[in-house]
């Protein structure tokens, strides 16, 4: 499972958990403007924005899982099964592959309006990067600082949902999603008004009785739920040391912890949380196991160059001892 979602105070945050019971190696990594996209049914991008995020680079080839491009447009994969339905390249149309389909996007446009736009003909397309790589099963959140669309590619074709809560988790479908959302309406932050009877003397005897019914399980379904009551409620300074913390509580308020989730013999976690600057492209992150917060600059590197960057995650507890 996986939570995606965006904030905004002085400045527009994007980000994401990624829940997981293995890793693929990904690391932070940073793609300068003069590094050569090749597409395998699309023309390539000699050059393009450069962009920052997390990926799995295979023979020099960055495989990203969220990444934000210098202009401030971010966008990230989420695992989608049994409903992704990528489609055979055609004739027609301009045939994006899955693993493709961040770099393509972020390498060329700067709003979600540019990429409402160029949606119109995209087909993704069920090309695999390799063999040890095949094509994952996922579905998009693409966000500017004003507004996020949710990209699917299902059964009936290239769905294009307009995303008002800025938040992504996995399956249902997301026009389910949303509609499963109405039936949280009556939380709220504030104490409740007592309306079930006025014959019985209810008592508001704890603090956060207006939000009693907000799922807390880790279904997708429900962390969507939970995920957006904390995001849309979400109150902090403006500061960025305000605001990233403030972010980190959003995904820490669906993340996952080893024993929860159950896979064969192994546990579902929360691998890493990350949360990117995205108009000064810094991208922040935890693991696991360190708690602590990472950041990687983007514009500390040389962003008109052709070579890749990459992090690896520091994954190691990071203590501060006071004696
Ligand atoms: C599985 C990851 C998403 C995590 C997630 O949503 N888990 C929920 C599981 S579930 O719904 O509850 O079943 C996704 C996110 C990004 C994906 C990776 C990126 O798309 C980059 C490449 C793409 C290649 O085609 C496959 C390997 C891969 C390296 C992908 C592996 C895997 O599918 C990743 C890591």
């Amino acid at each position: 499972m996986c939570t995606a979602a965006n904030y905004t105070a002085k400045d527009h945050y994007f980000g994401r958990n990624l829940d997981l019971e293995y890793s693929y190696r990904e690391a932070v990594t940073v793609t300068p403007r003069n590094f050569p996209f090749e597409f395998r049914r699309v023309p390539s991008l000699k050059t393009h924005h450069a962009m920052i995020g997390m990926a799995t680079v295979a023979d020099g080839y960055p495989l990203y899982y969220d990444a934000t491009n210098e202009k401030g447009l971010s966008m990230a994969g989420l695992n989608f099964p049994d409903n992704a339905n990528y489609k055979p390249v055609s004739e027609d149309g301009t045939n994006v592959a899955s693993f493709e389909f961040i770099p393509w996007v972020l390498g060329q446009f700067e709003t979600v309006a540019q990429v409402r736009d160029a949606l119109s003909d995209v087909r993704i397309v069920d090309l695999a990067f390799s063999e040890e790589f095949p094509p994952s099963p996922l579905h998009w959140i693409i966000s500017d600082r004003d507004e996020s669309i949710t990209v699917e590619s299902v059964d009936e074709g290239l769905k294009v949902h307009d995303n008002p809560i800025q938040v992504l988790t996995n399956n249902p479908t997301f026009d389910i999603q949303l509609f499963n959302i109405n039936n949280y309406m009556s939380l709220s932050v504030d104490p409740p008004e007592p309306r079930f009877s006025k014959e019985i003397p209810f008592d508001t005897y704890s603090r956060g009785l207006g939000a009693v019914g907000l799922p807390g399980d880790l279904s997708s379904m429900s962390r969507f739920v939970k995920a957006a009551f904390t995001k849309v409620n979400s109150v902090s300074g403006e500061s960025e040391s305000e605001a990233i913390s403030q972010f980190f509580h959003i995904l820490g308020s669906v993340e996952q912890q080893r024993g929860c989730v159950r896979l064969d013999d192994k546990y579902e976690i929360t691998i890493y949380s990350s949360c990117c600057n995205t108009h000064k492209g810094i991208y922040y992150y935890r693991t696991y196991e360190n708690s602590q917060i990472t950041g990687v600059d983007m514009h500390k590197e040389d962003l008109d160059g052709s070579e890749l960057a990459s992090y690896p995650l520091v994954k190691s507890q990071q203590v501060l001892m006071q004696n």
